[in-house]
């Protein structure tokens, strides 16, 4: 059924990336917050600017994490270290929660200027999984899911929304961390071998499969195919609606 297993009852959907079109947002703040950091830093120093790559560095170090956890993992490939800092940092403290508030400055900014657009072949293939009966919820790291949603239209499409700031709350390790995307499953009563996970980054096809999910779909918008199946993806697809032509 919908190109999955018969044992599948329930579909944890990551949000950015693959059931709206806001990776390019997110990638676009992290570009302008750690090229600015890295400029200042880099005339401080001496050293080199070498610009973040909202390519290769985006879905390596950051893409599907919690915010803190891509800060401090892109730094850390720089060999970086912050002072973590605290929640209530201004953007221009240079700690890895300052850089974050810095960052999500951004995000809500571009997001209010751009709008926020769905994949409709993504929109369709949840509105078919509820029409058969499958359970659904978000599961994603961010901590602007709440608002993403209600801004698409799509709030009521899920029954249950795992996100940053619940992570954060339950104290809950992010993606590839498996533990998201284990509470969105009992979150709707399923076992994860009953549940199929939808990602387009590879952190979050990791936690897929480290979590033992019944079904790891990768949504490849980046030509990434190759990589998302070595870190997890058991099938990858172009967009879910490829999953209900096949259907
Ligand atoms: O900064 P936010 O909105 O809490 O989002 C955290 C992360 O959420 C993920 O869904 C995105 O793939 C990342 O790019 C993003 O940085």
């Amino acid at each position: 059924m919908l190109g999955l297993p018969d044992e599948i009852r329930a579909c944890l959907f990551d949000l950015d990336g693959v059931l709206t079109r806001t990776a390019a947002v997110h990638a676009a703040a992290w570009k302008e917050m750690f090229d600015d950091f890295l400029r200042e830093r880099a005339a401080r120093s001496g050293e080199p600017f070498v610009p973040f790559d909202p390519a290769g560095d985006y879905e390596a170090y950051v893409d599907g994490k919690r915010r803190e956890d891509g800060t401090r993992s892109f730094l850390e490939s720089r060999g970086i270290t912050l002072p973590e800092g605290s929640g209530g940092d201004p953007p221009d403290v240079p700690t890895v929660q300052g850089l974050g508030n810095r960052k999500n400055a951004l995000v809500l900014r571009l997001l209010d200027e751009r709008g926020i657009e769905v994949f409709d072949g993504s929109i369709g293939y949840v509105r078919a999984a509820r029409d058969a009966g499958l359970r659904t919820a978000v599961v994603s790291s961010s901590a602007n899911t709440a608002q993403v949603l209600e801004a698409a239209g799509i709030t009521g499409l899920f029954e249950a929304r795992i996100d940053g700031l619940v992570a954060q709350e339950r104290g809950l390790p992010g993606k590839p961390a498996p533990d998201m995307f284990l509470a969105g499953a009992e979150a709707l009563g399923v076992r994860p071998d009953q549940a199929a996970v939808f990602e387009d980054a590879l952190a979050g096809v990791a936690a897929g499969r480290a979590g033992g999910f019944g079904l790891v779909v990768g949504v490849d918008r980046a030509g990434q195919a190759d990589r998302l199946r070595e870190h997890g993806a058991d099938i990858v697809v172009p967009d879910l609606a490829a999953l209900l032509e096949n259907a």
